[in-house]
């Protein structure tokens, strides 16, 4: 059966479609956006549109080659040509035409303004909450078709999950509309229309989301849907339309869409060779500095599981490696004219790399797996390459510290830590070319090969002797002034005018969670050229505030990135297995072991965040949906407590399938998924631009994404960049002319429609917190304040 999904650019369709998909026998449905007005003549036969207040429906050329409808939710209201777009019109010709439509939440309340009924506020907003839904199955309708939508249901109630601010006013409905299902708001008493049908046309709506992960029975209201529509679907199939047009469905496209004009492709010849080194492995800092710090020429990164080394092994799952190395700066992805993500499809699939046979045969454990990251391109995408993912890309605005929307450099030489195993895998590619060259490239990934050894195997004996860390927080250099100030971009009185803003927005519908920011800056006086290394910040913060997704990124003499994110992104392994593990809900660490306990509880149970953390997980699966076999978006673990070093997390995972594997199916996938959805807030699109009318500054970095992609693109990891710290400043025309270093910290959190705005700024400041700390050790200040924030203490180690 054909069915056409109408998106009104909600970012929970792909859910639909999935849902759709899955329940249709794997045949996936027809994705139009709600103002592609250009399919309504070849798919419905529509030639003029009609005015949607006539009395005659339009005339149609041809029987429309789709068999039934399903309208998305979508923010905004359904009287808003803007807002349901197409559906205006499906909802008031097709249904006459005999094609059953479906409309889901706003979809829903367009069926009652549609013929005639009212949409209004709710009494009270409710976004991501379960309640039970109940209906009337002893309902008889003209057709006998009303008690079909819901049949095998329970009528007294089944769990379903809300995301609205407006409801269709039951009170208002003519004698064409039906009430089918209620709710009872119990904080109100409101009973609230949750399920309407028309009394002669093959209309249905339902207010609750059919496709959220917590919601019971939503495959099978989507399976009585397509029943009734299957019945009625046959005689409209006879014929097709004359011209054969049917849009592209962008969900079939979105995995091998991409621009691959590499213009030939750059081998490699990969040399690698394992070392067992538990101590070295453990201590982690030792050897990067022995190895990779020091010269600020370098380009050097490291991916670091910093909460495996700080807890013995073995190290949960997503902390088992940690990679550090160098990148090859003539092998650099980065554009600022939007073209960042074409790039790194064509850099994808312009690299090849195989192993050198000869070398592989005398190494030792060469027969071993590989780790994931066996060279590969290594670096971080800026929060404003979201404009490469939507249609209506906002203007850039680029953070001053990052001009390029984000870097890609290609990792030629790197040491793969593996944490659950004390092993590490050194790893050098050599750029085939014409003989001469070659060799000297192969001499030189022989020779750092033979010097990264002769470095681990020191560090491990070292390590051995004297197993605690190097006292890093002792040794920050004294810099500043006793007194570290930072200034917040919007102070306490802006960010809490700009939540109220928020508030406003998520209560017309407009949103249902917003993820608003702040950033922080500060100075910190260079009296002497190159005294103050970004390093010393990060090996101070990776001790202070130990992360899974931590890490270190200096590719350039004058900006360094130190970043301690507990939030992975997105994870490719195999080619085709992803999962991402988004996180919504935090709370601050107890001062005693009780007292922690009971915080950690309170946010398990707090109904807030568990709602926050919903409209996240079903926002993930709707990006992994866009690109996903149908049926293989699953939610493994939902809501689940991690606890950190100044806060507690409510974390879920999220996994799926793409349909194949290919070198650039990484990029096909950042252009479904990125940004990270815990960062916007949802509906993605329309959320991101009202966050960009609020926040004055680009978010740069922060917001955006850390990680790497192996070479041949089967294995990929990337964080959320939050609990960062970029530190950057003005050239200098000589090594030895001043300049002091600037750092900006972003900090944030999930405005919804319970926020209390001072909780809400209190929660943004909490996450800065360990940023503010680590800074004021390493550039060995005493005290620190936040103007704008009305904030000041002591500069503690401790923490
Ligand atoms: C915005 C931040 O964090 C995000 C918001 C969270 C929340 O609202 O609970 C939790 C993790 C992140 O997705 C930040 O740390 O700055
Ligand atoms: N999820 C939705 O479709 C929401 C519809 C509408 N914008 C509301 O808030 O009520």
């Amino acid at each position: 059966m054909r069915v056409l999904l109408v998106d009104c650019y909600d970012s929970y369709t792909y859910n639909l479609y999935q849902l759709i998909g899955w329940v249709n026998d794997r045949e996936a449905p027809l994705v139009v956006r709600n103002d592609d007005w250009s399919c309504l003549h070849p798919l419905l036969g529509l030639e003029s549109l009609g005015a949607v207040d006539a009395d005659r429906p339009p005339a149609l050329s041809h029987a429309p080659v789709v068999d039934a409808i399903v309208l998305s939710p979508g923010p905004g209201r359904p009287e808003r040509r803007d807002d349901l777009g197409i559906g205006q019109v499906l909802l008031r010709w097709q249904a006459v035409h005999g094609v059953p439509i479906l409309g889901v939440c706003l979809g829903h309340q367009g069926i009652a303004w549609a013929y005639g009924g009212r949409v209004r506020h709710a009494q009270r907003v409710s976004h991501g909450e379960v309640m039970s839904v109940y209906w009337d199955a002893a309902m008889k309708c003209a057709d006998g078709v009303a008690e079909r939508l819901f049949h095998g249901m329970p009528a007294a109630g089944f769990r379903a999950v809300r995301y609205h601010s407006l409801v269709v006013d039951e009170k208002s409905l003519n004698e064409s509309l039906i009430p089918l299902a209620w709710c009872d708001d119990p904080r109100t008493g409101e009973r609230v229309l949750m399920a309407l049908r028309h009394a002669h046309l093959p209309l249905f709506g339902v207010q609750f989301h059919v496709e959220s992960v917590c919601t019971e029975y939503g495959a099978v209201v989507m399976r009585n849907f397509l029943e009734i529509a299957a019945t009625r679907g046959k005689r409209l199939r006879k014929t097709v339309p004359t011209n054969g047009w049917l849009p592209t469905n962008p969900a079939e496209t979105g995995i091998t869409a991409g621009h691959s004009s590499s213009p030939g492709r750059q081998r490699w010849t990969r040399l690698h060779r394992w070392v067992t080194a538990p101590a070295a492995v453990r201590s982690p800092p030792r050897l990067f500095e022995r190895l990779l710090g020091g010269d600020a020429t370098r380009a050097v990164f490291w991916l670091d599981s910093a909460t495996a080394s700080a807890q013995h092994p073995p190290p949960p799952e997503s902390a088992r490696w940690s990679y550090m190395g160098e990148v090859d700066r003539r092998y650099t992805v980065q554009a600022a004219d939007g073209t960042f993500l074409d790039r790194l499809q064509s850099a994808l699939d312009g690299v090849m790399v195989a192993d050198d046979d000869e070398f592989r045969g005398a190494s030792e454990g060469a027969e071993r797996e590989p780790p994931p990251l066996y060279g590969g391109w290594v670096g971080w995408l800026d929060y404003e390459i979201k404009r490469e993912c939507f249609d209506a890309p906002a203007a850039a605005r680029h953070a001053p510290e990052d001009p390029f929307c984000g870097r890609l450099a290609l990792a030629t030489r790197v040491l793969a830590l593996d944490h659950a195993t004390g092993e590490v895998c050194i790893i050098a590619l050599a750029a085939d070319g014409r003989a001469a060259s070659h060799g000297d490239e192969l001499s030189a990934a022989r020779a750092w090969l033979v010097h990264a050894e002769r470095t681990l195997r020191h560090v491990e004996e070292e390590a051995g002797a004297a197993p605690q860390e190097s006292a890093v927080i002792a040794s920050a250099t004294p810099l500043t002034d006793a007194l570290l100030s930072f200034r917040l971009e919007r102070s306490h009185d802006e960010y809490v005018a700009d939540i109220g803003a928020c508030l406003a927005q998520i209560r017309d519908g407009e949103s249902y969670e917003i993820c608003l920011t702040n950033r922080l800056r500060a100075t910190v006086p260079n009296t002497a050229a190159d005294t103050f290394d970004p390093l010393q910040h990060y090996l101070v913060l990776r001790q202070l505030n130990p992360a899974p997704f931590a890490a270190y990124i200096r590719f350039d003499a004058d900006t360094a990135i130190c970043c301690s994110s507990p939030e992975r992104f997105l994870r490719l392994r195999h080619g085709t297995r992803l999962e991402s593990r988004p996180i919504k809900g935090t709370i601050r660490r107890g001062r005693t072991p009780s007292e922690d306990a009971q915080l950690r509880e309170r946010l398990r149970h707090s109904g807030k965040d568990r709602a926050e953390n919903l409209m996240i997980v079903d926002l993930v699966r709707n990006d992994l949906g866009r690109v996903c076999a149908l049926g293989s978006v699953a939610v493994p673990r939902l809501m689940t407590i991690e606890s950190y070093a100044t806060v507690h997390q409510m974390v879920s995972t999220v996994c799926g399938q793409l349909p194949e594997a290919s070198s650039g199916a990484v990029a096909a996938v950042l252009r479904a998924c990125f940004p990270m959805g815990s960062m916007t807030g949802a509906p993605k699109r329309r959320t991101m631009q009202i966050i960009d009318g609020l926040e004055r500054s680009g978010r740069g970095v922060y917001s955006g994404s850390i990680g790497y992609v192996s070479a041949g693109g089967q294995f990929a990891d990337w964080n959320v960049v939050i609990r960062t710290a970029v530190w950057h400043r003005p050239p200098r025309k000589t090594a030895m002319e001043a300049a002091d270093w600037q750092v900006v910290i972003g900090a944030g959190g999930a405005i919804v429609a319970g926020s209390d705005a001072e909780d809400e700024f209190q929660e943004m400041m909490l996450k800065a917190m360990a940023l503010i700390r680590s800074v004021g050790v390493a550039a060995g200040a005493k005290s620190f304040q936040v103007l704008g924030a009305e904030c000041a203490g002591e500069v503690n180690a401790k923490g």
